[in-house]
């Protein structure tokens, strides 16, 4: 008796995923003994990776209730204890699989859709594109990554809550293995998470080029992502250091093109398409955001104008690259920057609103894109 509601104890954590690494505690290896008693009493001991965690009291509490919910069960209690130093080598190692000694995840071998995201102009509405598209996707059942690299105005913590009250999630760190915070089904990396303790709201970050570039470079090789279906990259607007790092490092990443409909705006929206493509990136689309306001009586005002999006497809397609789409045109929506703020995407919080559900047409187009295979080496010699 008390052996099957062992097992069904331990078939039920089955379904209890780390938080961070959303991969079962049993597999993980964090848990350390089941006991059922002939009353139907369990306790299960579950161990963490470090003291004061972060998912520590997620962990625990989903132990409880799979405990609690597991045939031949009467009541449940669990154990918190903290792995040794050579447990928890165990445990990266185990993270890690086969991938341990790689320099870089997103290698041009790796399976992984990178996607950076630009912008030409600032405060077009990058970030909360980035955000919502990477929630939206990550909704459809993909397996998401963000880097936020905007490193002048990094905004994803506060778009995806991360970052409340001036605090922003820390990243947990685990020997040489940093694991990223998730948010909404999103693994988030932002150079706002390795400010200390310094208020992100009051501190700038200034660096120079080779400075952003080991960062980026950091980014890319410690933090652990996991297998991702899609890696979007929030960059920072124009065409500096990081976009030019970013090309370095990941050659083989398609570009998405955000600007507003203001046809004075196209230049530099252009420009920034040209530097990715110099570094071998293919651009996959444009996007259009802050398109018209739809006022309460259905008639549009073009508060940005209108005809930027197509502009920037149009000069951006030519016989060399193919065409280049505009996938979408997000309008101006109160309901999505409320959403940002409050650290709730729209995507999720009011798909209704037609900005959000926009956003979330845009990521279903780019999901039926499909990979590209530019920049990839596809193993086939030629006789
Ligand atoms: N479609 C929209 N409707 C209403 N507000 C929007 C929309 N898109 C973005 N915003 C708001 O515009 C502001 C700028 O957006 P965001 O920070 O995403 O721009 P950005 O292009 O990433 O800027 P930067 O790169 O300069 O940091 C934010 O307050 C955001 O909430």
């Amino acid at each position: 008796m008390t052996g099957s509601a062992e097992a069904a104890v331990r078939a039920a954590l089955d379904r209890v995923r780390d938080p961070e690494i959303l991969r079962p505690i049993t597999e993980l290896g964090m848990v350390r003994d089941v006991r059922v008693d002939a009353e139907g009493r369990a306790t299960v001991s579950i161990l963490l990776t470090i003291a004061g965690c972060p998912a520590a009291r997620r962990i625990e509490a989903d132990t409880l209730e799979a405990a609690q919910s597991a045939p031949g069960v009467s009541s449940a209690e669990v154990v918190v204890g903290v792995m040794s130093p050579a447990e928890r080598k165990a445990f990266v190692e185990r993270v890690r699989g086969d991938r341990g000694a790689r320099p870089q995840q997103f290698g041009p071998d790796s399976l992984t859709r990178v996607i950076a995201v630009t912008s030409g102009k600032g405060g077009v509405g990058k970030s909360s594109l980035t955000a919502g598209l990477a929630v939206a996707l990550a909704q459809q059942g993909l397996s998401v990554g963000l880097v936020d690299a905007d490193v002048f105005g990094f905004s994803i913590p506060g778009i995806l809550g991360l970052s409340r009250e001036g605090r922003t999630e820390q990243p947990t760190r685990l020997d040489d293995m940093i694991l990223p915070p998730v948010a909404h089904g999103v693994k988030t990396v932002s150079i706002g998470m390795f400010l200390g303790d310094a208020d992100p709201r009051t501190t700038a970050v200034s660096w120079r080029g080779p400075m952003l570039h080991r960062t980026i470079e950091q980014f890319l090789r410690d933090v652990w992502f996991g297998d991702l279906d899609v890696l979007l990259l929030d960059l920072p607007p124009g065409t500096g250091d990081i976009a030019i790092s970013v090309g370095q490092l990941l050659p083989q990443a398609e570009v998405l093109v955000v600007t507003t409909p203001q046809e004075a705006a196209a230049d530099v929206a252009v420009r920034s398409a040209l530097v990715a493509r110099q570094t071998g990136q293919r651009v996959i689309g444009v996007v259009e955001n802050m398109a018209g306001l739809v006022q309460p009586d259905g008639s549009v005002v073009d508060v940005f104008g209108s005809g930027g999006g197509r502009l920037v497809a149009q000069r951006l397609s030519d016989d060399e690259h193919g065409e280049v789409p505009l996938l979408g045109s997000v309008p101006l929506s109160p309901a999505f920057r409320e959403g940002g703020d409050r650290g709730e995407p729209a995507v999720l919080a009011t798909p209704e609103d037609p900005a959000a559900a926009e956003v979330i047409r845009i990521a279903r187009a780019i999901v039926g894109q499909g990979r590209s295979l530019a920049g990839r080496s596809l193993g086939i010699a030629p006789r």
